[in-house]
């Protein structure tokens, strides 16, 4: 469980999907979030905006999740993080089905840059039917996630997104500096709307996660900035209370 030793410090480590259409409503978000110091620009406001958003983020001197999820041959791939490098957001994602010779090329696209490439190991969408009986896949999800994140682990790359599940067999393997990041959260601990793999924010800590990557139960809420206070003081309070 990591030590946090203020709400601030938790929101460090809660990242907020700016999950919004339009540039003016990403504003709106940020304006109505000041507290949240990191964000996470993924495929429908970057196809909406492209790299203006991440000039707007800036600008606030806030930490960027540039979520672009690749997923492509080994030179394409490669290609499309040189074009991402400029822009020295935080973290990038890429999927781990890439395969080895693609999360190598497009971590060495990024060597000597600031950006962290994250694998994305399997979404939090996919339950354990889904896998077996869709994907074709006879692995159990534990199984499939640690083999994805070897992968990651051996091109290089600085971290995963797993469900924050998983996230507790990959910080024993691979240790603290490679990263867990865990969509998936749900204050109510159940899976809802399209998410198959959740658990709690105090819960995804406990069990291993670096950061977090929550969005509907922030945006959705009808007090988004009390929705996000209040997360961050259900983690501070779990760890006291862990650690009296
Ligand atoms: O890469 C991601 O961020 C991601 C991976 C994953 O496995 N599951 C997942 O939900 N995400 C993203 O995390 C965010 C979760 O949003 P909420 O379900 O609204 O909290 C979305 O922006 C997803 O695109």
């Amino acid at each position: 469980m990591p030590v946090f030793e203020s709400p601030t410090a938790v929101a460090a480590k809660i990242i907020v999907a700016l999950d919004v259409p339009t540039l003016s409503e990403a504003i709106a978000t940020l304006k109505a979030l000041p507290q949240v110091q990191f964000w996470k620009v993924g495929l429908e406001l970057f196809c909406a905006t492209g790299p203006a958003i991440l000039e707007v983020l800036k600008a606030e001197e806030k930490r960027i999740f540039l979520d672009l999820k690749l997923h492509d041959i080994p030179n394409t791939v490669a290609a499309a993080a040189r074009a991402i490098a400029p822009f020295g957001v935080d973290f990038l994602t890429i999927h781990t089905a890439t395969g080895l010779a693609g999360l190598q090329a497009a971590q060495a696209a990024l060597a000597h840059t600031p950006t962290q490439l994250l694998g994305v190991t399997l979404l939090t969408s996919i339950d354990a039917v889904t896998l077996r009986t869709q994907l074709q896949c006879d692995l159990e999800v534990p199984t499939y996630v640690k083999r994805m994140a070897s992968l990651a682990y051996e091109a290089g790359l600085g971290g995963i997104v797993c469900s924050a599940q998983e996230a507790a067999q990959i910080k024993t393997l691979w240790g603290e500096s490679f990263l867990r990041v865990c969509p998936g959260i749900r204050p109510t601990g159940t899976a809802t709307a399209d998410q198959a793999r959740s658990l709690t924010p105090e819960a995804a800590f406990a069990a291993g996660a670096s950061y977090l990557v929550i969005g509907r139960p922030i945006l959705t809420a009808p007090d988004p900035a009390q929705a996000f206070a209040d997360i961050c003081q259900r983690c501070l309070t779990e760890k006291r209370d862990a650690n009296p």
